[in-house]
């Protein structure tokens, strides 16, 4: 890594600049007459503050892509935002993504913008990629086409990377290098608000750190928010200042990360830290009973009773709202804190 990787952090400070009310966010099929409503986001309410990482985890399918898709404004059907607000600050520049979506528009790229997972996702197989750096980031910065090259080059440089690879075709550059220019290109112009969705998942682990080092320096260095989406808990817990668990839909449990691990309050939480391996444990690890509930007809009350340790009869019954928990965040569970981790 290189000198700068080791940059001081500016504090989390209490500005909010992502607000999100009662958000929900269904895919929605007609066929033959007959509605089909994938219920992905039901009822988000969350904040993330000005120079915080933010992590959003849970298994697959429990909507977490589709939540960060409706907060960044970059939905299209058959997924519908059916309820709920989501607004930005970015430094008293004001955004109501649903209600101002021309601003949100001229936003991205300068205020926000995102990390892939598949860099091949925003690399054009066949073009140079200075191309995608002239198609994403040029109209944005406001430099003539001299300058432009040249804080493109200087910010590369600053991420340990050699400039030349502005004139190679992706396919030239191994997957972690295609990542870091992927991270370079999402931060060239200096936004603001950063989402990263699964940023390592395709990478070995070596290269893994290396991809999320950059990740946190890159966010130290411009004081910039970060939404980070992943399921690997132990990525969470090196990079996330605070942590919201996802689980069909909803939002379990969120707090700071450390108090989330020493002390989750919600079962499934407790699941996801006691799956994680430890080192010089050989033990087989239990895995929790059934599979995540279809979008599509979610069981009555919490959605994880069905597969809850813990459940008790109302749970089946009543949906358990998020209410502060002893960690300090929050929690959507009749039994918080009964729990304990193995
Ligand atoms: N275009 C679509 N039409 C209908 N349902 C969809 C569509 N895209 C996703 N879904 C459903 O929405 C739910 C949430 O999916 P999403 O991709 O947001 O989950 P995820 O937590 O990001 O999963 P993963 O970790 O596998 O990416 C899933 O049940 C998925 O099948």
């Amino acid at each position: 890594m290189t000198e700068t990787l080791l940059a001081e952090r500016p504090a989390v400070t209490n500005r909010d600049v992502l607000t999100i009310k009662d958000l929900k966010a269904y895919y929605i099929n007609e066929h033959f007459g007959v509605r089909r409503e994938v219920r992905a986001v039901d009822g988000i309410d969350l904040t993330v503050r000005r120079n915080e990482v933010y992590g959003i985890a849970g298994e697959s399918s429990s909507g977490k892509t589709s939540l960060i898709k409706t907060l960044a404004g970059a939905i299209r059907p058959p997924m519908r935002v059916v309820e709920g607000t989501v607004k930005f600050d970015f430094g008293g520049k004001h955004i109501d993504v649903y209600a101002e979506p021309a601003k949100m528009q001229a936003a991205r790229w300068q205020h926000l913008s995102y990390i892939m997972q598949g860099s091949m996702s925003v690399l054009n197989p066949v073009r140079r990629i200075k191309r995608a750096f002239n198609n994403f980031a040029y109209r944005h910065m406001g430099l003539d086409s001299a300058a432009f090259r040249h804080r493109v080059e200087s910010h590369l440089q600053r991420l340990g990377l050699d400039p030349s690879v502005l004139e190679a075709f992706p396919h030239q550059l191994s997957g972690g290098m295609r990542q870091r220019v992927t991270i370079a290109l999402a931060t060239v112009c200096e936004p603001e608000f950063i989402i990263a969705d699964e940023p390592t998942t395709a990478l070995d682990v070596l290269v893994q750190q290396d991809v999320l080092g950059l990740i946190k320096e890159v966010q130290g260095r411009l004081g910039s928010s970060v939404v980070f989406v992943t399921h690997d808990m132990s990525v969470h817990a090196a990079i996330t200042d605070r942590l919201a668990i996802m689980y069909a839909g909803r939002l379990a449990e969120e707090g700071p990360t450390q108090a989330l691990f020493d002390n989750p309050q919600h079962p499934y939480t407790a699941h996801l830290i006691a799956s994680l391996p430890r080192i010089g444990d050989i033990s087989t690890r239990k895995s929790l009973a059934g599979k995540p509930p279809s979008l599509a007809n979610p069981p009555s009350g919490c959605r994880f009773h069905p597969r809850c340790p813990i459940a008790i009869d109302r749970c089946s019954k009543e949906v358990p709202q998020m209410l502060p928990s002893t960690t300090g965040g929050r929690v959507a569970c009749f039994r918080a804190g009964e729990i304990s981790v193995q």
